[in-house]
């Protein structure tokens, strides 16, 4: 298959890399990470170790069938309309938060797919991007349902031995995944601790009532998530990923602009009442963006 990879950060090395041992994929991302890919191929190192050959460059090739977009929420406008110069017959986006889909399809002709990973990656340099835990690439039709399209991609994906389950629900793991996050990555980075401190005390309330909000928003919106369903997962996920910075946290470490508007500021923008978790921890992260002139 012809596979684009648009956003060849942490994730899209990662994912991309090891789809280039079985089919003809571009990474598209930043000098000088993409002509070190093109020049000398991309290692894979960490819980997987391998180099792959994809082709790499700055900007997209005229056409592919599938696209897969590993931008971070905010750029993901820019990335569709990069993408209407490729035309792709398939689209699916691996990020995290809520509305990715949304800002794809709008400009893009080809079938939009929803995602989630669980894989983690890492840029080491460029050249070099770390696998920090194996994972499950979860996909499905954006609305939910059976997808011929998406039993495809999930196929494209298994021959190159990328653990993928083909859900047909969704919009409920989109909201699942953002209730864990929304409980998660703003607390973390605000209190700068991993995230396994949020297994007890204070914060880990804090992160259950985030986690209760998005689901009775989830819900409102038509999709069936029980609280009690959010905050096991979220505390499940706490407890697998103790040691871990939530990405947020690395964010504020390294001054650079957050996911907050597609976690808890997604929750807050489809709430029809109250979110008061949600609206402050928005609040906090997005007065720290701005005191950093990291948004206008
Ligand atoms: N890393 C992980 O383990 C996981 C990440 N995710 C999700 O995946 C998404 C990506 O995360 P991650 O890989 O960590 O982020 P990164 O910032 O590492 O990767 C995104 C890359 O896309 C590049 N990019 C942005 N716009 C363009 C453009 N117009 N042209 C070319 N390159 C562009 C960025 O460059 P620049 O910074 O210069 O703009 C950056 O290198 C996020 O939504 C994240 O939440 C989900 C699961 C796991
Ligand atoms: C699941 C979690 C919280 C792991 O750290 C994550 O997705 C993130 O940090 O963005």
């Amino acid at each position: 298959m012809r596979i684009l990879v648009f956003g060849a950060g942490s994730l899209g090395s990662l994912i991309g890399g090891l789809l280039a041992a079985t089919h003809d994929v571009t990474l598209v991302g930043r000098e000088p990470h993409v002509s070190t890919v093109r020049d000398q191929g991309l290692e894979i190192t960490g819980e997987i170790e391998t180099t792959t050959y994809p082709d790499a460059d700055t900007t997209v090739p005229d056409s592919a069938e599938l696209a897969i977009v590993t931008v971070k929420s905010y750029d993901t406008g820019e990335a569709a309309q990069a993408l209407r110069a490729a035309d792709p017959d398939v689209v699916l986006s691996l990020q995290n938060g809520l509305g990715n889909e949304e800002s794809l399809s709008e400009p893009l002709d080809g079938a939009v797919l929803a995602g989630t990973c669980t894989y983690g990656a890492r840029l080491v340099e460029p050249g070099i991007v770390g696998c920090t835990g194996v994972g499950t690439v979860t996909l499905g039709a954006r609305g939910g349902g059976d997808s011929a399209v998406a039993e495809r991609t999930a196929g494209a994906f298994e021959s190159a031995d990328v653990d993928t389950t083909v859900a047909a629900d969704m919009p409920r793991r989109l909201w699942e995944k953002l209730a864990i996050n929304a409980g998660i990555n703003a607390i973390t980075a605000l209190a700068r601790v991993e995230n396994g401190a949020l297994a007890e005390g204070a914060a880990g309330d804090v992160a259950a009532r985030a986690a209760a909000e998005t689901a009775r928003v989830a819900r409102d919106s038509g999709v069936e998530l029980p609280d009690e369903r959010a905050i096991d997962r979220l505390e499940a996920v706490v407890e697998t990923t103790a040691p871990n910075r939530s990405s947020m946290y690395q964010d504020l470490e390294a001054g650079q602009r957050t996911e907050i508007d597609a976690i808890n500021g997604a929750v807050c923008e489809r709430a029809s009442e109250p979110v008061p978790i949600n609206e402050t921890l928005t609040a906090l992260i997005e007065t720290w963006e701005r005191g950093r002139n990291l948004r206008s």
